[in-house]
């Protein structure tokens, strides 16, 4: 355990003075808390955190270390790190390395010992945040100057944060069981759990990049469209909502996690607001409408859709009839979509966790049976064609 100081600093100028964890220097980023009790492996490794700085308010993190099993991408994507208390010991059959280890080996600026229940506080009271981790010799810079950073930074909002995260090439990964077809995913930070739930449900799973054109997702001819999670503003996103507007013009089926459900928002033709402090954790109450049931949820967004929550309402952008199909129940916020004249739907929250409760894994089902009933409407139509 480290006495090196480091220093956290929030843009309304409130410093906490603590030990520097992880890489030293300096970092800046939007604070957010998760309220995760397990499961941080899975959180650094989400691509959808590029660009802030994740305050853990679970006190004791480490303890179970890095695994080769968890990561849901190739990396930790934080900006940066909070931790009360840092593990000083790993203990668990499946770690491989310490969490310090991997902290440092990508580079990710940390700071422990600090109040993170005042701080969380704070982001509550005040909203996201900017704010910078300073460490080693930047520790000592001068107060006015370590703010002076953070305030120069950007804000997320309106960041267009899609190509940092994005495979450069695609990437293939074959379907489990009975194949339905290729289905078409937009990488916009897609997680390793997703992938799996969508191939073991029959599909040939393509990881597209981020800048994949209409022309390029036609010649590819997939029996459906997948829109991933993923961080920044989606109202920064332009490209990926046209691309997204011609898919559901050709009524290829389209389904959407978090940022994926955003963007089809968006599409859609509603808008997208920030939210105060987001949602970030691992146990949010959401409604099904359509069952009545309530589902404990995984959350990790900042940005939410500005729909009705009540009845059926024409798309502004004229895709026919919509509905908000789940609602979150700690403050009424739009958690899932449904397109009654095409086939597209989405959900704000994580149905594939990791880390998270497993009740939202029917979503890829009736994904599958949505792409399966439209597969099925058209060779009918093909068949009526040809007698
Ligand atoms: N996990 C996600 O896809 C997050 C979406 C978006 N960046 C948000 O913060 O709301």
């Amino acid at each position: 355990m480290t006495h090196e100081k480091a220093v956290l600093v929030l843009e309304d100028g409130t410093r906490f003075t603590g030990r520097a964890y992880g890489a030293r220097g300096e970092t800046i980023g939007e604070a957010v808390f998760s309220t995760g009790m397990s499961g941080y492996q899975e959180t650094l490794t989400d691509p959808s955190y590029a660009g802030q700085i994740v305050v853990q308010t679970a006190p004791h993190i480490g303890n179970t270390g890095m695994n080769p099993e968890d990561p849901e991408s190739r990396r930790i994507w934080v900006a940066g790190y909070v931790v009360r208390d840092p593990s000083r010991v790993v203990s668990n059959h499946r770690a491989t390395r310490s969490l310090d280890d991997d902290l440092e080996r990508d580079g990710i600026v940390g700071i422990s010992g600090i109040d993170t229940r005042a701080l969380t506080r704070r982001i509550r009271e005040v909203g996201a945040m900017r704010a910078g981790i300073f460490s080693g010799e930047l520790a000592e810079l001068d107060a006015t100057e370590q703010l002076a950073r953070v305030t120069a930074a950007p804000e997320m909002t309106g960041q267009n944060l899609s190509a940092q995260v994005s495979v450069e090439a695609g990437e293939v990964v074959p379907a489990e069981g009975e194949l339905i077809g290729k289905l078409a995913i937009i990488d916009l930070g897609i997680k390793s759990a997703t992938v799996r739930a969508l191939a073991e449900r029959g599909f040939e799973v393509h990881v597209l990049p981020q800048s994949t054109t209409i022309d390029e997702l036609r010649a590819l001819n997939p029996v459906a469209v997948f829109y991933s999670n993923g961080p920044g503003d989606p109202a920064a996103s332009e490209s990926h909502v046209e691309l997204l507007q011609h898919v559901l013009r050709d009524r290829t089926p389209f389904f959407g996690i978090c940022f994926g459900n955003q963007l089809l928002g968006r599409a859609l033709g509603f808008g997208t607001y920030k939210l105060p402090y987001g949602h970030r954790g691992i146990n949010q109450p959401v409604l099904d409408k359509e069952t009545g049931r309530i589902e404990i949820t995984a959350h990790n967004h900042g940005f939410a859709v500005d729909a009705p929550l009540e009845g059926v309402v024409d798309s502004p952008a004229g895709f026919g009839r919509v509905e908000v199909s789940h609602i979150g129940l700690n403050d009424q916020v739009v958690e899932g979509l449904r397109a009654l004249d095409v086939p597209a739907f989405s959900v704000q929250y994580h149905p594939e966790a990791a880390a998270g409760p497993h009740d939202s894994t029917y979503l890829f089902d009736r994904f599958r049976e949505m792409v399966l009933e439209n597969l099925n409407r058209a060779s009918a139509a093909d068949s009526e064609g040809q007698a």
